[in-house]
């Protein structure tokens, strides 16, 4: 079985190579942003032609928040019509599409746990793109499943709990948003997930929320970063309006989990303690 990953080399796709390595799943095929370019229809029908793949994920993205307010054109090329283009190809060779979306296509001004019937609406222009793509797959494709996730971390690539322990490292004191609430997903999690879906061969296509366990705010988690990492740094909570941004951020964005946990009938892991082991691959 082939299985073609665009977004290859990024956060993501790099939990996928290390969860498809130790669980002995081959077939998974890396691209890179010049090896499978989302933009570049024919390297997509070539590749497809090639690779005659049963599955493509789709984990390239653009996720730069705050700049995506500036980018408005390219963020929407890279997270709607990169994803349709993909789609469209994976349609001409009956390819399942598994795709990637966000909690913040939510607006995140009421306080419950969003489940995939309630109303999706972006305050961010990273979010919009992201809802757009998720709408321009299911229409052009049956044969897909669309997890959204939230506030993403690894030992790979960029994240929070990186620039967490780089800032720790050269401040005493930080001062993290409390106001803002949501679960933190390990993308390794994130990756067993996505391949859970591949190995149980469901066809019950659609969108589906996944991340880890528990809801906490970016001042608790950063705590829970220099507390298993043993940093003594002073950590300061901010409300939002004391850490002013390009990009508004829901307030709230915590997501329902009950139709993935369903579908493959898996436990997900408490954030703490995915955390706690992300902090361990991280060498502390
Ligand atoms: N990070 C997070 O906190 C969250 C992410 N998500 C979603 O999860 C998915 C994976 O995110 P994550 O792995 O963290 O993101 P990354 O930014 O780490 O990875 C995205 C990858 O996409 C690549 N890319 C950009 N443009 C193209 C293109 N035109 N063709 C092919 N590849 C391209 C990037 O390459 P390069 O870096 O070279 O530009 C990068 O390697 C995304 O869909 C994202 O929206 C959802 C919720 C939270
Ligand atoms: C670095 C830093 C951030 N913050 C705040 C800003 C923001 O509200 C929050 C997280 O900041 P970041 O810029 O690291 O993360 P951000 O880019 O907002 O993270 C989002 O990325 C996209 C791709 C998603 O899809 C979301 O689920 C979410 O993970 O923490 C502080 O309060 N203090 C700090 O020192």
């Amino acid at each position: 079985m082939n299985i073609l990953v665009f977004g290859g080399v990024g956060q993501l796709g790099q939990c996928l190579k290390k969860v498809a390595d130790s669980k002995g799943i081959d077939g998974l095929i890396y691209l890179d942003e010049i090896q499978g370019n989302i933009l570049d229809v024919q390297l997509l029908n070539s590749l497809f032609e090639q690779y005659q793949p049963q599955y493509a994920i789709n984990c390239a993205a653009y996720t730069a928040v705050d700049k995506a307010e500036d980018e408005v054109d390219l963020s929407r090329l890279i997270n709607k019509t990169g994803a349709e283009n993909i789609a469209k190809v994976c349609v001409k060779h009956n390819t399942t599409l598994i795709h990637i979306s966000t909690d913040f296509v939510f607006e995140g001004k009421l306080a419950k746990a969003l489940n995939e019937e309630d109303i999706a609406e972006p305050i961010n222009v990273y979010g919009l793109t992201k809802l757009e793509g998720e709408q321009g797959i299911s229409q052009i494709t049956s044969q897909y499943f669309t997890l959204r996730t939230s506030w993403l971390y690894s030992e790979f690539a960029n994240n929070f709990v990186k620039t967490m322990l780089r800032l720790g490292k050269e401040r005493e004191e930080l001062g993290v948003i409390i106001d803002q609430v949501g679960s933190p997903t390990y993308a390794v999690d994130l990756a067993g997930c996505i391949l859970e879906i591949i190995t149980s061969k469901s066809d019950a296509y659609g969108l589906y929320h996944y991340s880890n366990e528990g809801v906490t705010s970016w001042y608790d988690f950063a705590k829970a970063i220099f507390e298993f990492s043993n940093y003594s740094v002073k950590v300061k909570p901010l409300k939002t309006s004391e850490y002013p941004t390009k990009a508004t951020r829901p307030l709230y964005s915590v997501m329902d989990k009950s139709k993935i946990k369903s579908l493959l009938g898996i436990q997900i892991p408490y954030w703490r303690d995915s955390l706690a082991i992300c902090i361990k691959e991280l060498g502390f």
